[in-house]
């Protein structure tokens, strides 16, 4: 297949090139990107008026498989990845069985070859069966192919086998992806403790519940040197102390998740679940602190944390569903409408944050459309305004609280090695 991209903004930081430009796809690799490229090509995309990156790589995403196919299979996860515009996502092994050993990271890569069409790179657990008591065999993960450990979900708790695990990850060559978030300290917690869990009378989660162990996990990561990356950061103190490791110059990231930046909770308009996530959404100096440390890099990646559920169990009551919402499908939008058109980020970093930074906390060869590079790609239109929709979704989750929300930008097409894997 070969395919030539016309007249599109080009968006590739990794080479600070900007600007109108034809790219000519050949053999699942990027050939040619130039002015008035004129190859022969069998399809041609007029991609005039329309962001051509490298294609999004989401370092946290929740596909269920095996174990919750009623929630979300490997083939509708990636099906959503594909048409938000991702062309790379790393499922979190919090699944049933659990991704805690070398077979499983074999089974799930096997059925991700046969059935995905966006590439999987797998995240193995920390814990046997995430149970917090007995190390996972790290180093026989990470030669299958993990390209990191997490114990998403939850903490790790035991501090002593947490360091042990992140000596054992840093000795084989891969990153911690933590979930911070102190067991004891959440207690029955269901949204974000202030007014609003107040006023419905709800049980609250502090922002000590993951600032606690956010410190804990960069002190953890400071002894053993590990990279570390931190998921779904909610909290202006989490903030503090991610920019405070980076004047240190510790291998630490910063994730945030696109709702953390758009909603706060007294947003919240009632006990409706598709509001119920973790973290949850944290009042308005936390979103705001998120905000101006993606604008100056202090945090680094956006990620989506998509967590699908299914419609039962989101109809529950905040006090019973299970935490998490999809985002596969609006993260784009959401980037597009609260940062870029707000004036926090400019359209590269908007690239930066959900392709090129991702691929280095990973230390892969992508995020760049470079010449040679492969031919992950992503056309989007950035001023399209439109309503979002469940109904459209792809995924089998349709637990969002952005349903309704007026937002721009929309994906147009998503190549993977150079094939055409979605078109609206
Ligand atoms: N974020 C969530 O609210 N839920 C996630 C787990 C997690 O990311 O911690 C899930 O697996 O459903
Ligand atoms: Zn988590
Ligand atoms: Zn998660």
């Amino acid at each position: 297949m070969s395919i030539l991209i016309k007249n599109g903004h080009l968006l590739d930081p990794a080479t600070g090139t900007e600007g109108i430009r034809d790219i000519f796809i050949k053999d699942g690799l990027i050939q040619k990107v130039g002015e008035y490229l004129s190859e022969d090509a069998e399809q041609v995309i007029d991609a005039t008026g329309f962001s051509v990156m490298p294609g999004f790589i989401d370092l946290h995403v929740h596909l269920r498989e095996p174990g919750y196919e009623y929630k979300e299979t490997i083939a509708t996860g990636a099906m959503a990845a594909a048409k938000g515009g991702y062309t790379t996502i790393c499922p979190m092994p919090n699944t049933n069985p659990a991704i805690d050993s070398k077979y499983m990271v074999e089974y799930l890569q096997l059925k991700a070859k046969e059935e995905a069409v966006v590439h999987i790179l797998p995240i193995g657990a920390v814990t046997k069966g995430q149970e917090g008591t007995q190390l996972t065999d790290i180093e026989a993960m990470a030669g299958a192919g993990v390209v990191a450990i997490s114990e998403d979900g939850k903490s790790v708790m035991n501090t002593v086998l947490y360091k042990k695990a992140m000596t054992e990850a840093k000795e084989a060559g891969i990153a911690v992806f933590a979930h911070c978030e102190d067991k004891d300290l959440v207690q029955k917690g269901v949204l974000n403790e202030g007014a609003k869990a107040r006023e419905l009378g709800m049980p609250g989660i502090s922002n000590s519940v993951e600032d606690i162990i956010a410190v804990r996990d960069i002190i953890l990561a400071k002894d053993t040197g590990v990279r570390l990356h931190l998921c779904h950061c909610s909290t202006k103190d989490s903030v503090t102390m991610v920019k405070l490791a980076k004047e240190e110059r510790l291998p630490i990231t910063g994730e945030v998740c696109p709702h953390h930046f758009t909603m706060a909770d007294d947003e919240i308009p009632g006990d409706d679940a598709n509001y119920k996530m973790n973290p949850p959404l944290r009042g308005r100096a936390d979103v705001q602190a998120l905000k101006e440390a993606l604008r100056d890099n202090i945090m680094d990646v956006i990620a989506t944390d998509h967590a699908p559920h299914s419609e039962e169990e989101k109809a529950k009551s905040m006090l019973e569903a299970p935490f998490g919402i999809v985002g596969l499908e609006t993260a784009y939008a959401l980037t597009i409408t609260e940062l870029v058109q707000e004036g926090y980020l400019t359209p590269m970093q908007l690239v930066e944050k959900m392709s090129l930074n991702p691929a280095k906390v990973l230390g892969i060869d992508k995020g760049s459309l470079a010449v040679g590079k492969v031919a992950d790609v992503v056309i989007a239109d950035p001023h399209e305004t439109y309503v979002i929709d469940v109904n459209a979704f792809v995924s089998m989750g349709k637990n969002t609280p952005f349903h309704g929300k007026r937002v721009s930008g929309k994906v147009k097409f998503t190549i993977v090695d150079g094939e055409i894997v979605y078109q609206e």
